[in-house]
Formats: structure tokens, sequence, C-alpha cells
């Protein structure tokens, strides 16, 4: 059995170690799900005395999984059916030619369990090419693969996916593999699970800092500037090194291009996310857009009571995030009408360079991250709930005390990877308000946690009740129906006080959401001031009312609505892992036919403006879905008056004009379609007399076809949904129209031919 402790009321059991029983779980995950789904399975690991390691897939080299006896991945498919960003290095790795027929991996015992969407065409492809390719260099499947699918006609909830259709798939696979360890892996006599009841130690544990602890962490962070500083010092060298061709003239085209690699290797965390072989990637998608846009319901769910609490906006201490850039805000302005459903803003910000060179000229596809925080309110009301008052604004210590570095503690006593806190000192409100997600919808397992936490019995046993994996449905009405925040969770059982010590185990991080810059070209440099560079955002804010008709905003939404002028903060910039958007003499004399919804057509001005500084562009099509031309059609007045550049729009919800209704009769009248109007179209997809994109693109089914007789680059950005499907079928259709195919399925054929054209597709 395991030695067992008692702390406070509690009992805390230190799982036995024994040599060679060991699991490390990678995952692959966008917002969270999969993460949470491999602490689940590090915890049953742990409770069954294996020693686990478990962090995103980036954080390991191949040759990690070798140091284990078992290997879980865990990955949800994103995009087209890729993998989630934060595996990047790993799959890459993965896929070097050279380990072909290596069999470099026979001494790996793997499981993989996927999470997707069986609405996509490429359902759960992320986990499936992961398990191939382990398979292929010649790892050994310990346990069969799951895939966890959140398509069910009960699954949505406003738009977001209920995870219990994933856990009608996760569960039985989850027990399936306990009992699968318990007899594979059998314990040896005198050790026994330990059981769901008693408590494991903490991974990460945070203390109260002595003053050693405090030199030692200044010592660290400026330790750690000056590591920041010599890269940037050999960035630099590269570049130079890459700018002196003096003895060969070169082209335009040639320079520029050097100058997208060169600015690619200005961000450093970028560097050690790509290989030079980045070309290969140019099939992968970028589709990084803040997932929190995703609104799908009926607007009218989304009409907001005015707050009445009065905010005070958190405060702008920036945060120790290795390689992050410096922005002030400049403008944040709404850009919808005030009785808009939509709270929608075009954000402009200076980032603040250490060298001007440090930025390209053309990033269309670039997105930025920014890190959203907690207001003041919510952090202290959590400190009062918790009891956290006297220790609140004292500086904090990760791990193991200075001098201590012996003691077993150090065992379970780490700093979480990828916290990146404030400057020491770094207090617990500091933590609250910039690090740690206290208003996320909780997770199963925060529940099953708090249960340690209370001496209520009654608190005890109905936490019990709602995290236990069963057939009813009480966890995800009692969180992600109502929308549910960790806060109201913890006003709702008084008797839990999480110690300090445990607030980094227990508390998710909040995570930097993405936005697609919306500028592009000569924009984004400012001529005044080379050393600044500005960028421009369009973001629409989440903003709804729960079954409860209690007003939500998204935690970014919240931080973004209120994000003061002329405040300071820290982003990050992520250029795109493709080169298909690259602007250059040669590429821009290509065609482009741009399709965009909503905040969509972020991207795609960025393009266009990219695209303007050249003289020899090919000629633009844009097709812009938005629901009102007063109040969503967005950039408007700036599509006027540029040469070769036609605009589309399909305004949904305004009166339709007489000659598109005509055209919406016609299509809604498949007779007069089938009947041999427009021969080897079966399939028209009518949209419920709609006016939407694909309507305004079957118009211009012949001028589409002859833009597709010329290479042209079709980028697609807006809603996932059934948009970019039903944008794909009106495409198809103009190929027909426009007799560069004769029927549906050599359409098909002819898109995905990339010798036809170049398909760029941002959908989220
Ligand atoms: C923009 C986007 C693209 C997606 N693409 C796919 C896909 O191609 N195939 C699939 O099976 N699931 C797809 N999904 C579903 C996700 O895999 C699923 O939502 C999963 O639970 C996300 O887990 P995560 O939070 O760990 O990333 C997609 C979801 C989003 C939001």
């Amino acid at each position: 059995m395991a030695e067992l402790h008692e702390v406070d009321h509690r009992e805390v059991a230190q799982p036995v170690m024994m040599e060679g029983r060991s699991m490390i779980i990678l995952y692959g995950s966008e917002t969270g799900n999969a993460q949470e789904i491999a602490t689940e399975l590090s915890i049953m690991a742990r409770r069954l005395h294996f020693q686990t390691v478990v962090d995103e897939m980036d954080s390991f080299k191949l040759t990690d999984l070798l140091a284990h006896q078992l290997a879980v991945f865990v990955t949800s498919t994103s995009g087209q059916g890729e993998l989630p960003k934060n595996t990047d290095k790993f799959w890459r790795n993965l896929r070097r030619q050279k380990l072909n027929g290596t069999n470099c991996l026979a001494k790996v015992n793997f499981s993989i369990f996927g999470l997707g969407d069986s609405s996509y065409p490429k359902f759960n492809w992320a986990a499936r090419k992961l398990r191939v390719r382990l398979l292929q260099l010649g790892a050994h499947e310990f346990f069969r693969p799951g895939e966890g699918d959140e398509r069910h006609d009960n699954g949505w909830v406003l738009g977001y996916p209920t995870p219990s259709v994933i856990d009608s798939i996760w569960v039985p696979w989850f027990q399936e593999l306990q009992d699968t360890l318990a007899a594979e892996c059998p314990l040896p006599d005198g050790v026994r699970p330990i059981p769901d009841d008693v408590q494991l130690p903490p991974r990460y544990t945070l203390r109260l800092a002595t003053p050693m602890d405090l030199d030692h962490q200044m010592k660290m962070e400026s330790e750690e500037e000056a590591r920041a500083l010599e890269r940037k010092f050999q960035a630099t060298k590269t570049k130079s090194a890459v700018q002196s061709h003096v003895d060969h003239p070169r082209s335009k085209d040639m320079d520029l291009e050097d100058m997208w690699e060169r600015n690619k290797a200005t961000f450093p965390a970028d560097i050690a996310r790509r290989s030079a072989a980045w070309e290969n990637q140019n099939h992968r998608r970028v589709d990084s857009l803040d997932k929190d846009n995703i609104i799908t319901d009926h607007p009218h769910k989304y009409l907001l009571e005015p707050r009445s609490e009065n905010q005070t906006f958190p405060p702008p201490d920036m945060l120790n995030i290795p390689h992050a850039l410096h922005a002030q805000v400049l403008h944040n302005i709404r850009v919808t009408p005030a009785d808009h459903w939509q709270d929608v803003r075009k954000i402009s910000l200076d980032v603040l360079l250490d060298r001007p060179e440090d930025f390209p000229s053309c990033a269309a596809g670039s997105t930025v991250t920014i890190y959203p925080k907690n207001y003041p309110e919510d952090a202290q009301k959590l400190i009062d709930m918790m009891g956290w008052g006297p220790d609140a604004d004292k500086p904090l210590a990760w791990g193991v005390a200075v001098g201590k570095e012996d003691s077993p503690e150090q065992l379970h006593a780490m700093r979480p990877p990828r916290l990146y806190t404030k400057k020491a000192p770094c207090t617990l409100r500091d933590l609250l308000i910039h690090n740690l997600d206290i208003t996320a919808i909780p997770k199963r397992n925060f529940l099953r946690e708090l249960a340690f936490f209370t001496r209520e019995e009654n608190e005890k046993e109905r936490l019990r009740q709602l995290s236990s994996f069963g057939p009813d449905q009480e966890f995800y009405d009692y969180t992600s129906r109502p929308r549910r925040t960790i806060l109201e969770v913890l006003r709702d059982f008084p008797g839990v006080k999480i110690p300090l010590d445990r607030a980094l185990d227990m508390f998710p991080f909040i995570r930097g959401r993405d936005f697609s810059i919306a500028n592009g070209g000569d924009s984004i440099r400012r001529t005044d001031d080379s050393y600044v560079i500005r960028i421009e955002l369009l973001v629409a804010l989440v903003e709804y009312k729960t079954i409860f008709k209690k007003p939500r905003e998204g935690l970014c939404s919240r931080y973004l609505k209120n994000l003061p002028e002329e405040i300071h903060l820290r982003l990050d910039i992520k250029l795109p892992t493709t080169g298909k958007l690259i602007t250059d003499g040669n590429s821009c004399r290509r065609p482009l036919i741009a399709i965009a919804t909503g905040t969509g057509i972020a991207p795609i001005r960025a393009l266009i403006q990219d695209r303007a500084r050249f003289f020899n562009r090919g000629p633009t099509l844009l097709f812009y879905g938005c629901r009102n031309e007063n109040a969503d059609y967005f950039f408007k007045k700036e599509w006027v008056g540029i040469p070769g550049l036609e605009v589309f729009p399909a305004f949904s919800r305004d009166p339709v004009s007489p000659g598109d209704q005509e055209a919406l009769e016609r299509y809604e009248n498949k007779l007069d379609m089938t009947n041999g109007a427009i021969p080897g179209l079966p399939g028209l997809q009518y949209d419920a007399g709609k006016n939407y994109v694909q309507l305004q693109i079957r118009k211009q089914a012949q001028k589409i076809g002859e833009l597709m007789r010329h290479n042209p680059l079709v980028c697609v950005c807006g809603n996932s949904g059934r948009m970019p499907s039903s944008v794909r079928d009106a495409l198809l259709d103009c190929l027909v129209i426009s007799k560069i195919v004769s029927n549906k399925e050599e359409a098909n054929h002819w898109f995905d031919n990339q010798r036809n054209l170049i398909f760029w597709q941002e959908t989220w």
C-alpha cells in the first residue's frame, strides 16, 4: 500500500517509486480538451504507481519516448485534418525522411486517443496520421486506439460542443485502459492502487518565498534576460550574413524571398518551431484565429443586459513571456452600430521593436497572440472565499526551497512549464490576475479535487456525484450548459478552502488568444518612426446570455472590450506556417479569388494590401458575406477605387435586390437547374433562400471561370461550420458552368490539383 500522510484533515498518498514503471503522456491541443484528457490519464496512472510525465508534444524529444515503459498520445484534430500547433516540432521530427525504415521506435509501447468531430471530412485525422507514423517507425501499440467524436444531436450548447459526446467514447476507452494496465502491469505484493478518495500530492507546489528565494529568482531572471539578448544578437548576425550578397546581383523577387526567410528568423520562438525545410509545411493550415469567435446560435440569445459592476481594468504589468513583443494600444473602436447584436472591434496597436528590421513588411496570414487578464475584483472574490487574504500579497516561490534541493519534496515540487508570471516578486494576487483562469468553465477533475478541500460531508458527496463518470448528464448540466464559471462553482460550495500551495495544481492557466492581423503592405510600417510597426485587428467579441439569462463574456472578449487606449501589453506575432500568401513580384501576378465572411475579412484585407504594392498584380474578385450592409460590412469604403478589385457582397439579413431575388428563385427551384439548364450539376445547395456568398459566387460563374484558367490564389476565411463546404461546392459549380470541366466529379479533381490553383483556408 502507498505511504499515507495526514495533511489537515486530508489523507495524501505518495505513489510508490518503482524502477521502470513509467508513463509519458503527450498531448496536442488547441483549446484544452485534449490537455484535460491527458491530465485525467496521468492521474489514473499515478494512482497505479506509474511515474508520469505529461506535457504538450512539442516539449518532448523523440528520444524521450524511449525512456518510458509506456507512451500515451492524446491529440485533437484542428484545421482541415491537421495536428494542433503545439505538436509542430514533434510531428516534424517524427516525419523526417531519414527515419524511414529505421524501426527506431521499436522499443516504444504506445496507445493513442484522438478527439475530433465527425462533421469534418477529415475526422480524427491527426490521431490517425500520428498512429500510422508511429507504427511505421516500429512502435508497438499496447492498447487499442480511441476516437472521440463531439458531434451529436444534442452535442452543442450555445455553439460550443458538450464534452459528454466525447465522453461516450472516452469514458469506456479510459476504463478499459485502466483495466488493461492493472492486468498487464501488475503491482508487486503489498502495493495497491491509490483509491479515488485518497488525494495525490500536488504536481506543482507554491509557497511563500524566503529572502534567499527572492535573491535566487532575481538572479535567474537577469540571467534569462542576458540569454535573450545573446539570442537576439545571434539572430542579427545570421541575418547580416544572408544580406551580404554583394558579389552576386540578385533579382528583386529573390531579395523578397530572402527577406521573408530572414524575417522569420527574427522570431526565435518561431525558429524553434520550424526546421529549414519549412516549405514542406506548405500544405498546412493556419487556423489560429480566436476560437472564442465561434457563435453559431441565433443572435437573440446574445443580447446583453448592461453590466452593473464597477470594473477596474487589470494592471498593465508585463509578463515574462519569452520572445514576446511590447506593444501599445492606439485605438480600440467599436465598428458595428450600438444596436447591432454583435460588438466588433477594430483595435490598432503600435508594436515597439528593438530594431526596425525585426518585422516583415508583408505579413498576410500572420496572427497576433494576446494574453488576456482577470479583473482585480474577481481575484479579490476568490481570495476572500478561500481565506487567502493574509498571504495574498506576499512574494511567492515555486518548488523546492533554495538550499533544500535534496529533499524528497523535490520529486513533485516543480514550477509548471509555460507559466509566465510577472517579474519577481510575484504574489498570489498577481497569479490570479495574470495567470490563472478563474472564470473558465470547470473540468471534471477540478470538481473531483474540490471534494478533498471541504470538511462538509454534503459538499463532498455532491462534488463526487457531479464529477463521477456516469450515464447521466449532471456534470454538463451543472457546468457547460449554463456556462458556470470556476468562481461560481466555488460560491456554491462555501465549505471548500483550497490551500494556497495547491493553487497551481487546481486552476487552469490563461491561454493566449490568436487573432489575424488585418492590415498589410505599406500600412504596417510607419514611416515617421521605423522602430514601430502598426498592426490592426478586427475582433468579434463573444457575448451571450446563458440558459439562465445571465450575461456572459469570454475572458479575452471582456479584456479587449475594455482595453484602454495607450495601455502597454505583451504580444506574440506568428508568421503563417505556409508560404502560399507570400506576395512578391511573381506570386502577385496570379489572380486572387477571395471569399470571406464576418471577421474572416481580416486576413483577406492584409493580403489585398500586400498585393496593392505591386503594379503587375492579377485581378481580384472578393466575395464577402455578412448580415447587413449598414452593420457589419467591414472596410466597405476601402474597396472603392482599388484597380483590378471587384467586390460582391452578400447580405443575408437585408432585403434582396431584384437581381438577387431572381437568382435566389432560380436556385431555389431545383427543377429549373436539373432539367437540363446546366448539365452535370445535380447536387446544388440552395441555402434556404438566403443571400449567402455562395449565391454571389454562382452568379459570377463566368468571371470565376476566367480567373480559374490563370492559376489563381483562392482564399476562404471566416466561420467553419457549413460555409467552407458550401463555398467549395459553389466554386466547383463555377468550373462546370464555365466549361472548364464537364461535371462535378471532374471539378473535384481539378480543384484539388495544385497545378491549377493555390488554395488557402482559414476558418474557425
Ligand atoms: C477550427 C476547428 C477545426 C477542426 N477540424 C477538425 C477536423 O478536421 N477533423 C476533426 O475530426 N475534428 C476537427 N475539429 C474538432 C476538434 O478536434 C474538437 O473540437 C476537439 O475537441 C478540440 O480539442 P482541443 O481543445 O484539445 O483542441 C475542429 C475544431 C475546430 C474548432
